[in-house]
């Protein structure tokens, strides 16, 4: 018999690491996140919402990396944060854990899972981490939260504040709007999740002079998205910077990059390349049998064709 016809025991793809990945870098704790705040170096944090994304964050030395619930828009395709529930925000985040190891990782609470009563926020607090690898929590609003965020804090949960534009309550806001006229409200909002135990507040479209305020009045590091470059430190949207998600363009954002053309771009020579046929190149991108062998196989279907007709 002839050797293809036989299973060899030999792999026609290439092996797989099968050891885990383990960082090079040195694992940034809520330690570090106190030391740089001290040492007034700016935080860096970047969402991210699979293997890939949490990698990049891993390799670029982020200090934080967040597991956004704008994972809901820019990842999954839906027109707001709200519909993600918590089992598919842990999906997301135990997927994200893999590829970013050394940075601080926090998840965003979705929507429904933290308002309405305390029990609730702490036990689903409590299972964002033990189920998604999250070392912390991050949820949307100021005073009206002070109890829900002291709870969870006092049980061992380190949450990150978020003020200002609150996405998840766009519907009530009239849409994604800068916030910040009411100035006085916003530092009270501060100061509330600073008393209530918060390691961080991001805050979100807040005018620069109010943020930069804010920032000064607090014992905690400020976080900005569209709030000055007077803020502890900054996160964007890990798509919105690479060029890849266009249904929006925030103003406070910016593209260092266009990964969603070169894909686009990618994607279309491969679709040219398999039409015109000059891929896959024959040698480069398949596979060959031993010396010889080929007149051996065409010899022997030659025979098989000849003593098989076809029906
Ligand atoms: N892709 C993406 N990027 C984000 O930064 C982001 C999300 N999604 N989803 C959740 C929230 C929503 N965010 C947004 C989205 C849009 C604007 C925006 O278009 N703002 C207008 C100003 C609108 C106004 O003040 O009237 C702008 O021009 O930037 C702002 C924040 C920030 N977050
Ligand atoms: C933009 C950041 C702060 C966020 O909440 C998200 O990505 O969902
Ligand atoms: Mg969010």
């Amino acid at each position: 018999m002839f050797r293809i016809l036989r299973n060899t025991g030999k792999r026609l793809y290439s092996s797989h690491p099968t050891t885990e990945l383990h960082s090079e870098r040195k694992k940034v704790t809520i330690d570090t996140i106190r030391k740089l705040y001290k040492d007034n170096t700016p935080i860096t944090v970047m969402t991210a919402y699979d293997y890939p994304s949490g990698m990049f964050c891993e390799k670029s030395n982020m200090d934080m990396t967040l597991v956004g619930d704008s994972l809901a828009m820019v990842a999954l395709g839906y027109p707001s944060t709200n519909p993600i529930t918590l089992d598919e925000m842990i999906h997301h985040s135990k997927a994200v854990a893999r590829g970013s190891k050394a940075p601080f990782l926090v998840g965003d609470m979705p929507f429904g899972t933290y308002e309405s009563n305390i029990n609730d926020a702490v036990n689903n607090s409590i299972k964002f981490m033990k189920e998604g690898n999250v070392e912390a929590v991050k949820l949307e609003g100021g005073v009206e939260m002070f109890d829900t965020v002291s709870k969870i804090t006092s049980v061992g949960v380190p949450v990150l504040g978020h003020i200002g534009l609150t996405p998840q309550r766009a519907a009530a806001l009239g849409g994604f709007k800068a916030q910040g006229r009411t100035a006085i409200k916003l530092l009270e909002d501060a100061k509330a999740l600073e008393e209530a135990g918060c390691f961080a507040i991001v805050l979100e479209c807040v005018p620069e002079t109010v943020a930069t305020f804010i920032t000064q009045q607090i014992g905690i590091p400020t976080i900005g998205i569209g709030a000055g470059n007077q803020c502890s430190g900054q996160v964007l949207v890990q798509l919105d910077i690479l060029g890849v998600y266009d249904k929006l363009s925030p103003k406070f954002s910016k593209v260092y990059a266009n990964v969603g053309n070169d894909i686009t771009n990618a994607l279309k020579t491969f679709g040219q390349e398999v039409r015109d046929r000059s891929f896959p190149k024959s040698g480069d991108h398949t596979f060959k049998m031993q010396k010889g062998e080929d007149e051996e196989f065409l010899k022997w279907a030659a025979e098989y064709v000849k003593n098989n007709p076809k029906l």
